[in-house]
């Protein structure tokens, strides 16, 4: 396994152009060493970039490596091969620049909504009346206003999603991770989510990488789509979403979001099964 990373290596003596994004991905590979001692290449020669602003999701079977990609971005796993650079600079850890959001909301249990949003604030040392401040608006902007004391468990598994949201938000990182955050609420509450999310990232603009299985959720959300394949990770296109903004979810209706749907999804499993 590691003579085919050994091997795309040597095609990074090619030219690669300028990147020109606030996150770039430049030939990047992933080998993991299970404890038994076996090589797992999950991602291999992946090149992407991401601009300021820009609303980026990343769409793939299951295994082929959105999760890796993700987490060498935020800076928690090493790249075997390859760099990921934020404004231009090597990720070689958790960076103030950004803030993840994964599909669990990772909420302290015995503090409030109100206390968890204000928990950034409170790292970076803010004053607490600052922190407080801000937390309320974000509290507010996710549709969380009247639970600011309530705890986590009193919550519903959509409300403590967007209460880790509005955490992440705190943080005032420029650059938002997501992993499949709502891949765990039912399909209704799942479509408000998304509605928010457009909402709040109209009204923020931070730039957001977002991973997820649902194919119509990354058409309705993202600029652009990056579709993966499996055996190892790779890119398989690099897809701009043909629809304008500022987006509702009546824009799924447009010949345009049906087609990029069924392209996709014809990219991923084949003709037979897209539609
Ligand atoms: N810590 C690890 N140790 C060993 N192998 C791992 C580890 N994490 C992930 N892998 C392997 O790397 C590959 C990519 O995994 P990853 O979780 O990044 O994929 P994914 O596309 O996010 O999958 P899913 O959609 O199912 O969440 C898989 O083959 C997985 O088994």
């Amino acid at each position: 396994m590691p003579d085919v990373v050994q091997q795309r290596s040597r095609s990074d003596t090619q030219e690669r152009p300028a990147p020109k994004g606030l996150i770039t991905v430049e030939g990047l590979s992933k080998v993991y060493e299970t404890r038994s001692g076996e090589r797992v290449l999950a991602l291999r020669d992946i090149d992407m970039e991401v601009r300021e602003g820009e609303f980026v999701s990343l769409v793939g079977p299951s295994g082929c490596g959105k999760t890796t990609l993700l987490k060498i971005m935020g800076g928690l796993y090493p790249a075997s091969l390859g760099v990921a650079s934020i404004d231009g600079k090597p990720v070689t850890g958790p960076h103030a620049d950004v803030a993840m959001v994964f599909q669990s909301p990772v909420l302290l249990a015995w503090r409030s909504v109100l206390k968890n949003v204000m928990l950034p604030g409170e790292i970076a040392g803010r004053s607490r009346g600052d922190s407080e401040q801000r937390a309320r608006e974000l509290i507010q902007m996710v549709g969380l206003a009247g639970f600011e004391n309530k705890l986590p468990r009193e919550l519903s598994g959509g409300m403590r999603q967007r209460a880790s949201i509005a955490r992440a938000l705190a943080a005032g990182s420029r650059i938002l991770l997501m992993d499949e955050p709502f891949g765990a609420v039912d399909a209704f509450t799942r479509d408000v989510l998304n509605i928010e999310l457009l909402r709040i990232w109209e009204q923020d603009r931070k730039t957001v990488v977002f991973v997820t299985h649902s194919v119509a959720e990354a058409v309705l959300l993202s600029d652009r789509i990056i579709v993966m394949g499996t055996r190892p990770g790779h890119v398989i296109e690099d897809f701009k979403v043909p629809l304008g903004r500022p987006r509702s979810i009546d824009d799924m209706a447009a010949p345009e979001a049906g087609l990029a749907v069924k392209h996709i999804r014809h990219l991923l499993t084949g003709p037979a099964v897209g539609g």
